[in-house]
């Protein structure tokens, strides 16, 4: 395994490993060439900004699966020279070519031994792109593909392999095509070739590779459950179970995924331990596992003495063998609410946006690719005050053409007028500290006039002194504040405060503290953003903006869980010189956010993520300096805390094998303070002695200078010391991105190169089927064995 980064950090070399960070003026990740090493798989992935991917085929001779591979097909010697040009030639191609005999058998996986090679030319290494055929794992470069695959009328096959059923492993690649094939067709071809690939018939799915209930399908009840009004999404060979009567669906032994059309008459009957649940509670005959019983709790059903449940389609239901129902469990409001945050399905006409967590509304207007398509899920969480909610809102307002309903703004114009308020609490506050404090060094001063005999009477007034009237005010808005009444009492009576306000924000004593603001600690910094409009957020028909939006603290929801579904938006060809957008704008994900708070003791609750892609944990690079108290109450280092946090999520079991995209945040915080503060404040930092070249010092400027800033030493040594932490805890690697969360394009960047590695991660059994490691999750989704 290799730490690419780790490996090249001493303190010595930083200058050669800084490099590979983005120069700060462009935050934006994936850096030029940030190579990064899978410690379980032997493929090496390159992302670069032209969208190479270059990737070893992982196969060698110790491998199982590519020594029991036999001699290819002969066929596959066929290739066609004189077809130089795809596009003029592909239709003779199909006759004069695929001149073979037709064969019984079909072909079979090439024997490996040409190594990385293209099966064509020989030519080419393990870094070489290649194209791999769908059904014998033939695997060809750009030069050689179009003639040996020829004009794919099947997607991508050799053309020996024509007629031929695909290597269900590689199903889920249908139709998702390779960066090398966008570069080498033109749009429609590629559109052409890979609509062929997912709906010829001879791709489709063999009926008895889909068991239900036990019982392998037969083509009709293959027809019955994919022509259904509400069929199983993404239906892969597997073993399922099915609740005929709710609807209920799932993988066998595991928890319902889904909830599709009842009443189907497909598969066997459901048996008691069809999902495997241990919870003695039923429903419909099938014991429950610990999250439904959970969501049934947490919807009000009462769930003691074993109780056996029979829940119709409607979510009616009631104990087995009595005639009343006892309620509704779609029919509660939190429901859905809670089914998202379990990841469990609710019935497709009930799920519609609710607040903040939007559940995965599939309306017909959606085009059936997407429909197919399943979302990919990002979990995003970090420590109190990393970020993460401004990462959230950041990608609502980038993705989103509404990214906050009218309701949402409601309640957050109310959030936002309270938190002013509390700013200007915590204001007078600091007056009223400036205030005792001047007058104790007057009083000082005054007693020392006096003795000499000069007396001046002053008084007890002092810059930070302020009429009665506001004095009340002040007195009034302070107590209320200690006694947390702030919210019942604002912003609902806005309008009777807002002259007071107005006169306050006046008055020079405010604006003296106001001077001062750097020295209240309780103030933050985003304070300014709003007290600066004070007058104008508090009247009653302020809107806010998604800037303040942003800016504002405390937004989003209540119980600390949020999630947001969206796709990258679709970006032309002729925009960005990439032909990427194909995948990209099909693709569905939800970025899914929790509170650290509501994670529980120990992250007890992350194993409600366990079906999550990839989980983004957020630290605040400025966190180096900073304290905070910890469950003990003892004031310990925000950035240690983070990495409590950090290690307890990493090493969670649900998060076996799961990948972890890092980001340090608020590195525009971090490159202004580095400047005054020192990283070694921080004992995990204590052996940062960065070796910095004399003529540029505190530069952040590299275009002009090969010399890194202290800044980009200093968060790539951040990024390092995770990396390690990670890879000693779990054997992985770990990726990582640097992001200013206030600036939208770097958050962008950041989350698409979270796409990066879930695309990744979906393309590597395509090229690397020998690899156990990726076998084995691949595996576990599903069996062809029935
Ligand atoms: N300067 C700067 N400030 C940031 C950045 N990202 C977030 N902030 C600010 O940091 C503060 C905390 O950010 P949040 O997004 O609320 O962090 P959180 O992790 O949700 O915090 P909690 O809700 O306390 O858990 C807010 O005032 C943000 O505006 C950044 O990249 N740079
Ligand atoms: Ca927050």
């Amino acid at each position: 395994m290799q730490h690419s980064i780790a490996a090249e950090y001493t303190g010595s070399s930083v200058s050669t490993a800084a490099s590979e960070l983005p120069s700060s003026d462009t935050p934006s990740l994936p850096s030029p060439a940030i190579t990064f090493d899978r410690s379980n798989c032997s493929g090496r992935i390159t992302v670069s900004p032209t969208s190479v991917i270059a990737f070893d085929d992982g196969a060698d001779e110790s491998n199982g699966v590519s020594e029991s591979s036999s001699e290819l097909s002969s066929r596959h010697s066929h290739e066609c020279s004189m077809f130089k040009n795809f596009i003029v030639e592909k239709e003779s191609f199909d006759y004069e070519d695929n001149d073979c005999e037709p064969v019984d058998s079909p072909p079979v996986r090439r024997e490996s031994i040409r190594k990385g090679k293209c099966y064509r030319c020989l030519k080419g290494n393990r870094l070489t792109e290649k194209e791999t055929c769908l059904v014998c794992d033939a695997k060809y470069c750009a030069n050689c593909v179009l003639r040996a695959m020829g004009s794919m009328p099947e997607g991508r096959k050799c053309v020996g392999c024509i007629g031929y059923s695909i290597d269900e492993s590689k199903r889920g690649s249908l139709g998702k095509c390779s960066r090398m094939l966008r570069r080498l067709l033109n749009i429609l071809e590629v559109r052409q070739v890979m609509k062929a690939e997912r709906f010829c018939e001879v791709n489709q799915l063999p009926p008895n590779y889909v068991c239900v209930n036990g019982k392998s399908l037969s083509f009709e009840e293959l027809v019955t459950l994919q022509n259904c009004s509400n069929p199983p999404k993404k239906l892969k060979p597997g073993n399922y179970w099915y609740d005929k009567v709710s609807g209920f669906w799932g993988k066998e032994g595991q928890k319902p995924c889904s909830i599709i059309t009842p009443h189907l008459n497909v598969g066997g009957p459901i048996t008691q331990d069809a999902s495997n649940g241990n919870t003695q509670v039923f429903i419909n005959g099938r014991e429950i596992t610990k999250v439904e019983l959970r969501m049934l709790q947490l919807a009000g059903v009462q769930c003691a003495g074993n109780p056996h449940f029979w829940v119709n389609e409607d979510g009616s239901y009631q104990e087995e063998g009595q005639k009343n129902t006892r309620g509704y469990i779609w029919g509660k409001a939190g429901t859905k609410l809670v089914c998202a945050f379990l990841s469990l399905p609710v019935p497709s006409r009930y799920s519609t946006s609710c607040g903040f967590l939007s559940s995965n509304v599939v309306t017909r207007t959606v085009p059936d690719y997407v429909e197919h398509g399943i979302v990919h899920k990002l979990l995003l969480v970090g420590y109190s005050g990393s970020g993460t909610s401004t990462i959230f809102k950041q990608a609502k307002i980038l993705y989103k053409s509404i990214p906050f309903s009218e309701d949402e703004r409601g309640n957050i114009k109310l959030t936002i007028q309270t938190n002013v308020y509390a700013y200007l609490g915590i204001l007078l506050e600091g007056r009223e500290r400036f205030e005792e404090e001047s007058l104790r060094n007057l009083k000082k001063s005054q007693s020392l006039l006096h003795t000499t005999g000069t007396s001046p009477k002053l008084g007890d007034k002092t810059i930070y002194s302020i009429g009665t009237r506001l004095k009340a005010f002040s007195d009034w808005l302070l107590k209320t504040m200690v006694s947390g009444k702030l919210d019942a009492i604002f912003p609902a009576a806005t309008r009777e405060y807002t002259p007071l306000v107005e006169e306050l924000w006046n008055d020079s004593a405010i604006k003296a503290t106001y001077e001062r603001r750097n020295e209240i600690e309780m103030l933050p910094s985003v304070a300014s953003y709003f007290l600066e409009r004070a007058v104008q957020i508090l009247t009653t028909d302020y809107e806010p903006s998604d800037l303040d939006i942003l800016y504002a603290e405390g937004v989003t929801s209540s119980n600390g869980l949020a999630s947001v579904e969206f796709s990258f938006p679709q970006s032309t060809p002729e925009e960005t010189g990439d032909t990427d957008y194909l995948h990209d704008s099909l693709a569905r994900y939800e970025l899914i956010t929790i509170h650290a708070r509501g994670l529980g003791d120990n992250c007890k609750w992350l194993e409600m993520f366990e079906d999550v892609g990839l989980v983004i944990f957020c630290v605040s690079l400025s966190d180096y300096n900073q304290f905070s108290t910890d469950g003990n109450g003892c004031v310990t280092n925000k950035m240690i805390l983070s990495r409590k946090l950090f290690e307890t999520i990493v090493t969670h079991p649900t998060f076996e094998k799961m990948d972890f995209l890092l980001i340090l945040n608020k590195l525009d915080e971090f490159e202004q303070k580095i400047e005054q503060v020192p990283l070694t404040q921080c004992d995990w930092f204590s052996d940062f002695h960065p070796v910095i070249s004399h003529n540029r010092p505190g530069s952040n400027n590299n275009s002009i200078n090969n010399n890194p800033s202290i800044s980009q030493l200093a968060s790539h040594y951040i990024a390092v010391k995770f990396k390690r932490l990670y890879s000693s805890l779990t054997g992985q690697n770990l990726y990582v991105s640097l992001v200013k969360g206030l600036e939208p394009d770097s958050v962008d960047a950041s989350l698409k190169y979270g796409k990066e590695i879930l695309k990744w991660n979906e393309e590597k059994p395509n090229f690397s089927l020998s690899d156990d490691s990726m076998h084995s999750i691949e595996e576990s989704s599903f069996s062809i064995d029935c």
